[in-house]
């Protein structure tokens, strides 16, 4: 449906995407992860035709974006990552005036907008202006307004960023329903890991303005195939503890959590032992163990050696 060739964005002389090959097919749920400033924004903009690549194309069903933007226009609608709303209207008067310029046919503007406001659960409110809304709100009356004409495809840029848990799960949720139920294609960004892990078949690891990973979930967990991850807890630890495990030859990486510290080590047969022992050397004890199933997180942090947060 969309297939994204060898996108490239260079601003001045920063390269800020570089050959990003992607693909987006019809009902499919897809996932753009990476850290801040890895060029999720930039992708999707050239992908929805608002930024022209330094090269490379897009192709909407073989056609191509970049020389007729027009055709991508009418089966896609885009939540930015900035909240574009008229704070002296009514969410009912902005869906309105939203309808308008995505050219909702007059006779059909009225019901597409209650069925929008009753998607995003804000029905009730229609009637409120938008600057007595939440930031949660706020983002909900984004998402109808990009809804209003009945997209095929759907791409949100990290849509719930800075809002409250609530709406945050009521906006992964109508996602989830528009992919499933509606089969609108979703293409979603965020640097939340559990988010992508929720809502998509497919995910794109970004880095550094390339994609570093592509797959299903099995498949980039599958990256970590010769790996373990574990959460160990200890009656008390120490710097030097740390360090000392973080020395052993098979430890690639050693996190501090709420819930211990996390170790992702070679597979070894005799880590469990060689960790008792190196314990015990520090006068602690190990007053938990469990193996835990990997995550994207980890295949991020195995590729760059970095969390998505940092
Ligand atoms: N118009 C621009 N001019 C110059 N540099 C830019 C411009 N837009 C983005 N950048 C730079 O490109 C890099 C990628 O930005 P982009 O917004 O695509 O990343 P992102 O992965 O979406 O991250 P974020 O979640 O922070 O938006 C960043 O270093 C950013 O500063």
């Amino acid at each position: 449906m969309i297939e994204a060739i060898q996108l490239n964005k260079k601003f001045k002389e920063k390269i800020v995407v570089k050959d990003v090959d992607l693909y987006l097919d019809k009902g499919e749920s897809v996932g753009l992860l990476g850290p801040n400033g890895a060029g999720k924004s930039t992708t999707i903009s050239m992908i929805s035709s608002l930024l022209k690549p330094t090269s490379g194309d897009v192709k909407l069903n073989g056609k191509s974006v970049v020389k007729t933007p027009a055709d991508i226009r009418k089966v896609l609608g885009v939540v930015p990552q900035e909240i574009a709303l008229y704070q002296e209207l009514t969410a009912y008067e902005n869906l309105k005036f939203f309808g308008r310029i995505y050219n909702v046919p007059k006779d059909q503007l009225e019901s597409r907008i209650q069925r929008t406001l009753e998607l995003v659960g804000l029905k009730e409110r229609q009637k409120d202006l938008i600057k007595t809304f939440s930031g949660g709100m706020k983002r909900r009356i984004n998402i109808a307004s990009a809804m209003l004409h009945e997209p095929e495809i759907l791409i949100l840029d990290e849509p719930t960023v800075g809002i409250d848990p609530q709406s945050r799960n009521y906006i992964l949720e109508m996602i989830r329903q528009l992919n499933q139920q509606d089969h609108t294609s979703v293409l979603y960004t965020s640097h939340y890991m559990e988010e992508v892990e929720q809502l998509c078949d497919r995910v794109y690891i970004m880095d550094h303005g390339k994609v570093i990973a592509s797959g299903s979930q099995p498949e980039l967990l599958s990256i970590l195939s010769n790996e373990d991850t574990m959460m160990v807890q200890l009656n008390q630890t120490s710097n030097e503890l740390i360090t000392a495990i973080l020395k052993m030859d098979v430890v690639r990486n050693i996190e501090e959590t709420s819930d211990g510290l996390k170790i992702i080590a070679k597979k070894s047969s005799n880590i469990i032992s060689d960790l008792v022992k190196l314990v015990d050397q520090h006068n602690s004890k190990i007053i938990n163990f469990q193996m835990e199933n990997p995550r994207l997180e980890d295949v991020f942090l195995h590729l760059t050696g970095r969390t998505l947060r940092d």
